[in-house]
């Protein structure tokens, strides 16, 4: 048995999140580690976010990013901000570079307590998605469910923000699709070599968007950060809305800004809920007990 590590489940706008404290160790959270955790109702989780030590000079940390489903994802925006939180009460520090598999990122908790990610730069091109077959405008793509002659979800908008992302735009509520039964057909589709997180959007004005997502790796989730990147990207890149909207979603608002210098601004809450210790090669796990190291 792995020496314990501790851990803490918070959540992002009701995204499921463990914090891994991984530091000062060599191995990792095991794919079994994450889907036992994911199983058990107490720990149940969309994402894992290991913190480990630094790689590379100039970060404080490397995060590696584990789906409920054991694979490992490259961008978790909800996940970021709880990492934040955990080591900001921890540390004192406010100011954060990470490095992750999607590139290194800066991220900062401000003085109300809301934490804002830059998700770095979105990356449009077929090949960076990535998708299987050329398509050399990726505003919307041919993709669609349903009957033939009468789609009920089609001609996504795709993007990668770190992660790969499909925007189905939808006219009516959004709560009215069966995401369920369409989304893993989606993410599993031929076109995304590499799965897709799945978005449907509903645009409610210049300056708002109303989305629900099916997460590769994850399934039906309260929220998605990087979805409602990919979304407000999307919109804006569409002339649907301006660079600066609120995203609802399942679990509340964010707020998203894709900056002039092209960097995606992500700012919402992050929730603390318990603490505990848990082997990361097996996920056997205890509460974190009064009076323990
Ligand atoms: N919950 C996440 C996304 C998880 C990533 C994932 N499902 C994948 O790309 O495999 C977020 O807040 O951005």
């Amino acid at each position: 048995m792995a020496e314990a590590a501790q851990f803490a489940k918070m959540n992002g706008l009701g995204n499921a999140i463990i914090v891994a404290d991984m530091r000062g160790r060599t191995d990792r959270v095991s794919p079994a580690a994450a889907r036992a955790l994911a199983t058990d109702p107490a720990t149940r989780f969309d994402q894992i976010m290991a913190i480990h030590d630094p790689r590379l000079p100039g970060t404080q940390n490397y995060i590696e990013i584990i789906n409920s489903d054991g694979s490992l994802a490259q961008a978790c925006g909800n996940g970021m901000r709880c990492v934040v939180q955990a080591l900001a009460a921890e540390t004192g520090r406010r100011a954060f570079t990470f490095e992750t598999p999607a590139g290194v990122l800066t991220a900062e908790e401000h003085e109300n307590g809301l934490i804002t990610v830059d998700m770095g730069k979105p990356r449009f091109g077929w090949q960076e998605i990535p998708l299987s077959e050329e398509f050399s405008d990726t505003r919307a793509i041919e993709l669609q469910v349903g009957p033939i002659d009468a789609p009920v979800l089609h001609s996504p908008s795709v993007v990668s923000i770190g992660n790969p992302h499909a925007v189905f735009w939808v006219g009516n509520d959004p709560y009215t699709y069966d995401l369920e039964r369409f989304g893993p057909l989606l993410e599993n589709h031929p076109i995304f070599p590499e799965r897709a997180n799945i978005t449907i959007a509903r645009v409610d004005s210049p300056e708002a968007l109303t989305i629900r997502t099916w997460e590769r790796g994850a399934g039906l989730t309260l929220a998605c950060g990087s979805a409602a990147c990919a979304a407000a990207v999307c919109a804006a890149r569409t002339g649907r809305t301006g660079r600066k909207v609120t995203v609802t979603l399942p679990g509340g608002p964010l707020e998203i800004e894709w900056r002039e210098d092209d960097h995606v601004l992500m700012t919402g809450p992050a929730e603390w809920e318990f603490s505990g210790r848990f082997d990361p090669a097996t996920g056997a796990w205890e509460y974190e007990t009064e009076g323990a190291a």
